[in-house]
């Protein structure tokens, strides 16, 4: 973690926020605090975590492209998570606050860690902590609720664009898990089978490099979560959920495609 940006993000926040890096992506650097951006803390409250992603300066882009292009991916990203968090059903984390000037949102925390040290409770983790019991009962009704958010997204016509196991993190609900859909930085809203089918295909290729002895289950379970959406909404989409299925397919033979002419 860069100590040059830590120190950029502190200053930024006056000192009175305290911090706690936790990761740094390609695109950006999140952190969590226990303040609450606008809010007081009530008294006798237990405290609550919030994150802060922060998109930092880059340096070897021109000043002038980089403030523009920060504001607009800032922007994006929050205008996308406000939308989703009104769809009945579907899980993202709420967005608390945004300042896109100075490319920094704060989101609700989400997860937790998991039991015997198998890391924070994302989808990835999980799935390897199951993996001495891989097809246990609680895996197969995640991987199928992963599949359902999955399928609400895009019968929504909204496509998440970066849609790795990391990127599922679990919210736990009495003795099962509740998925939710993080890092919408690559979201957008779409039409397109293409897109639909391109973000099937990239949590399948993350689940077969990751966990490839199961993958061929654990994918049909997410499919199935997937397509109870769709076939929930009649003829229509049933007909819709074939346009995804036939395209996700043609997707997937591309890239097969793709690794054997290398
Ligand atoms: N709302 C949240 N609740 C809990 N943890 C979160 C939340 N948002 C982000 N994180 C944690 O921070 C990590 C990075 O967040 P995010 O994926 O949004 O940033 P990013 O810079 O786009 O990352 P990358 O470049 O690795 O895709 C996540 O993998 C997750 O562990």
């Amino acid at each position: 973690m860069s100590e040059a940006i830590v120190e950029q993000v502190k200053k930024y926040l006056t000192g009175s926020i305290p911090i706690t890096p936790i990761s740094q992506g390609a695109e950006a650097v999140v952190f969590t605090t226990e303040v609450h951006p606008y809010l007081p803390k009530a008294d006798n409250q237990p405290s609550t975590k919030y994150i802060i992603k922060y998109r930092p300066p880059k340096q070897y882009r021109h000043p002038t492209i980089d403030k523009t292009l920060t504001k607009h991916r800032t922007l994006s990203e929050s205008r996308i998570l406000s939308k989703l968090s009104s769809l009945p059903g579907l899980n993202v984390p709420k967005l608390i606050a945004c300042d896109v000037y100075n490319g920094c949102i704060w989101l609700e925390f989400l997860g937790e860690n998991l039991p015997n040290g198998a890391g924070f409770s994302n989808l990835k983790n999980f799935l390897w902590m199951n993996s001495s019991d891989p097809y246990n009962k609680t895996v197969e009704s995640t991987l199928f609720k992963v599949g359902e958010q999955i399928g609400l997204l895009h019968w929504n016509d909204y496509c998440h664009g970066d849609l790795t196991t990391s990127n599922v993190v679990l919210v736990r609900d009495g003795e099962s898990w509740a998925p939710h859909l993080i890092d919408f930085g690559l979201g957008s809203s779409s039409t397109l089978v293409e897109d639909k089918g391109v973000d099937l295909y990239v949590l399948e290729r993350a689940i077969v490099s990751t966990h490839s002895s199961f993958a061929e289950k654990y994918n049909k379970w997410i499919i199935e979560g997937f397509s109870s959406v769709y076939q929930s909404k009649g003829k229509k989409g049933n007909q819709k959920l074939k346009d995804v299925i036939n395209r996700f397919q043609d997707v997937r033979l591309r890239g097969r495609k793709r690794s054997m002419i290398g």
